[in-house]
């Protein structure tokens, strides 16, 4: 695998198209439940030497109903995902690094994939799936992990340089450099992650790109455009600290702080030194500014702040 430790930029695509040979799990009515992509690889290459060990893995399964084939996928990264399987090899490029976010068109993806869901025997069809459990408890405890169109990562890619507390907390297709720390109330979704070093404690909502040397503080949230009207893409340049509880609507540029508990939103009123009053929107993007709410007024302020900004701890990013 040709791994990058840094990420694409939009500005900077690669080349537009990929290729992969993976394992292709299918349901008994031919429903793609996952395809996994050992090697992934921009361009347009030949994996051929992959087949025999593919070949020896792939299994039927009649408890779960499932059959395996392994199958070539080439992917247009600037047209829209044409199947599951096009859709699953674009998410594999994102966690592996070879693209970053919204570098590859996932027009459609949610239309694409199945609802699967995901046991510790593999991926099972949602339809009569007590069923499925009951032939299964003749292997042992059938455990789910998830019943969602999209699986856990670090079951299918496991970036170098990376820390992920809790597995269930980044989907395939996020994007991990390395030095970045995935706490268990962190959560990277699909074509959203990290460009450099990082202490996720917070949501990054798909869209979503935090830049090198950011701290995503507990529980803070990064609004997404999937759903509830978000419209901005939300981005967060380096050295940013999104305080604990602290939540964000708009983009910030390097060196910000948002103070812990403050929701940000694109409409938020915000008071400038000089007490002009803007919209939080005519402000995104723009580095070295702090965020706080007054505590004495309850008025949302954003004053200049000199310097760099947050210094991550290194030790908990020598990963
Ligand atoms: C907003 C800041 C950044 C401000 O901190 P600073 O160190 O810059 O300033 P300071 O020294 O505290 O304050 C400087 C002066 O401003 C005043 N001041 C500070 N905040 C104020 C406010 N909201 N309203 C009015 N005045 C305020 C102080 O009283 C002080 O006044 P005087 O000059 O009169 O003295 C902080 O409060 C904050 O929210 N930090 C975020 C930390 C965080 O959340 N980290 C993520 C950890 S994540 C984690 O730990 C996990 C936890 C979890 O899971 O929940
Ligand atoms: O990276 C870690 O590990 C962290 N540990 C701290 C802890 O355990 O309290 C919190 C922040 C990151
Ligand atoms: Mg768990």
């Amino acid at each position: 695998m040709t791994e990058r430790a840094t990420a694409l930029s939009p500005a900077d695509p690669g080349p537009r198209s990929a290729h992969g040979l993976g394992l292709a799990t299918f349901a008994a009515d031919r429903t793609l439940l996952d395809v996994w992509f050992p090697r992934p690889e921009l361009g347009d290459t030949s994996q051929e030497d992959l087949r025999s060990s593919l070949d020896a893995l792939a299994e039927n399964d009649d408890l779960r109903g499932t059959s395996q084939e392994v199958i070539a996928t080439h992917a247009d990264l600037d047209s829209a995902p044409t199947n599951a399987a096009d859709a699953y090899l674009r998410l594999h490029l994102l966690s592996h690094r070879l693209a970053a976010p919204n570098t590859v068109n996932l027009d459609g993806v949610f239309g694409l994939l199945a609802n699967v869901v995901w046991t510790n025997f593999g991926p099972c069809p949602v339809e009569d799936f007590e069923s499925t459990r009951l032939r299964l408890r003749t292997r042992g405890t059938v455990v789910v992990y998830g019943v969602d169109k999209f699986p856990r990562m670090v079951d299918y890619v496991l970036p170098a340089g990376v820390r992920v507390a809790d597995a269930d907390r980044v989907r395939l297709g996020a994007h991990l450099a390395v030095g970045t720390t995935v706490m268990h109330e962190g959560f990277v979704n699909f074509n959203a992650g990290t460009l450099g070093q990082s202490m996720v404690e917070g949501r990054i909502s798909a869209g979503v790109v935090v830049g090198n040397g950011s701290d995503i503080g507990g529980g803070a949230s990064i609004m997404g455009t999937l759903s509830g009207g978000g419209k901005e893409r939300v981005a967060i340049g380096e050295r940013c600290l999104l305080g604990a509880q602290a939540g964000i609507g708009i983009s910030l540029g390097d060196d910000c702080v948002v103070e812990a508990g403050l929701y940000i939103t694109a409409g938020t009123k915000v008071t400038l030194p000089d007490a002009r009053v803007v919209k939080a929107s005519e402000l995104s993007g723009e580095s070295f500014l702090l965020f706080l709410r007054n505590s004495a007024t309850g008025v949302v302020e954003a004053r200049p702040r000199s310097g760099h900004g947050v210094a991550l701890n290194s030790v908990l990013h020598a990963n």
